[in-house]
């Protein structure tokens, strides 16, 4: 599904090159639960926003779906993380003006999913993560927890083949946390493939194999 071949991503800090990747190459097959285990800094977050085409990296080739994501047009790939993508965010990412339910509805808008069908999606979201009550609420009158369940909703609501989440339990009480990786498991024995970073041992063993990462390498 996704052959990634000798990325580099560097920063230029102060005339010198600071390597945040360093000759990644990983291959993630159809189905595949990865969970990206290591310190602080390591590069994690970069390699996953690469992997989920909201970055580049500075050399190296990116094929998702036998498709070369870095010669393609900013459109295409648009087009292909709308259609295929759902994105667990670290720092969630809502859109601030937006309701629980409108934040949940909007990757279903740009699939071009029908009205009637989007309202079907979006309340079986809402009560599958028990946040019915909250539906007209804000992200501002939500607590950090709630917000990160409404990522993890929008990113579910267009039943994505690949979902990438950065540390998706960092927020939610240990009780929250599992039954969020209980579903994630449910979700990859049901075909979807999941890329998720974590800081939680017990988290990365739901994954099928665990991959370190150490100063820009996977060790
Ligand atoms: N714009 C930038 N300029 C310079 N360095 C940057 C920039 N953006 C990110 N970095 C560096 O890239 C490195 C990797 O960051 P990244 O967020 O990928 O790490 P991480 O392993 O996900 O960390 P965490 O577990 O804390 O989320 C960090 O050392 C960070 O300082």
């Amino acid at each position: 599904m996704i052959q990634l071949k000798h990325l580099f991503k560097w920063y230029n800090v102060g005339g010198t090159r600071s390597f945040v990747l360093k000759d990644v190459s990983l291959d993630i097959v159809e189905g595949d639960f990865i969970s990206i285990m290591g310190p602080s800094g390591s590069g994690k977050s970069t390699l996953l926003n690469i992997i989920g085409m909201l970055d580049e990296p500075d050399e190296g080739e990116y094929i998702f779906m036998d498709e070369n994501v870095l010669e393609m047009k900013a459109k295409k790939r648009t087009q292909l993380y709308q259609s295929h993508i759902g994105y667990v965010f670290q720092a969630y990412h809502l859109l601030d003006e937006l309701t629980v339910y409108e934040n949940i509805e909007t990757p279903l808008i740009y699939k071009d999913i029908s009205g009637k069908e989007r309202k079907a999606i979006v309340a079986d979201m809402l009560d599958r993560f028990g946040i019915v009550g909250k539906k007209d609420l804000f992200p501002a009158q939500l607590s950090g927890g709630q917000q990160q369940i409404v990522g993890i909703a929008r990113a579910l609501a267009g039943s994505p083949k690949l979902l990438l989440a950065d540390e998706p339990t960092g927020n939610l009480n240990s009780k929250q946390g599992e039954e969020i990786m209980e579903l994630f498991k449910q979700l990859n024995d049901d075909g979807v493939t999941i890329i998720q970073v974590t800081h939680s041992e017990k988290n990365a063993e739901y994954g099928k194999r665990i991959v370190n990462m150490l100063d820009g390498q996977l060790k």
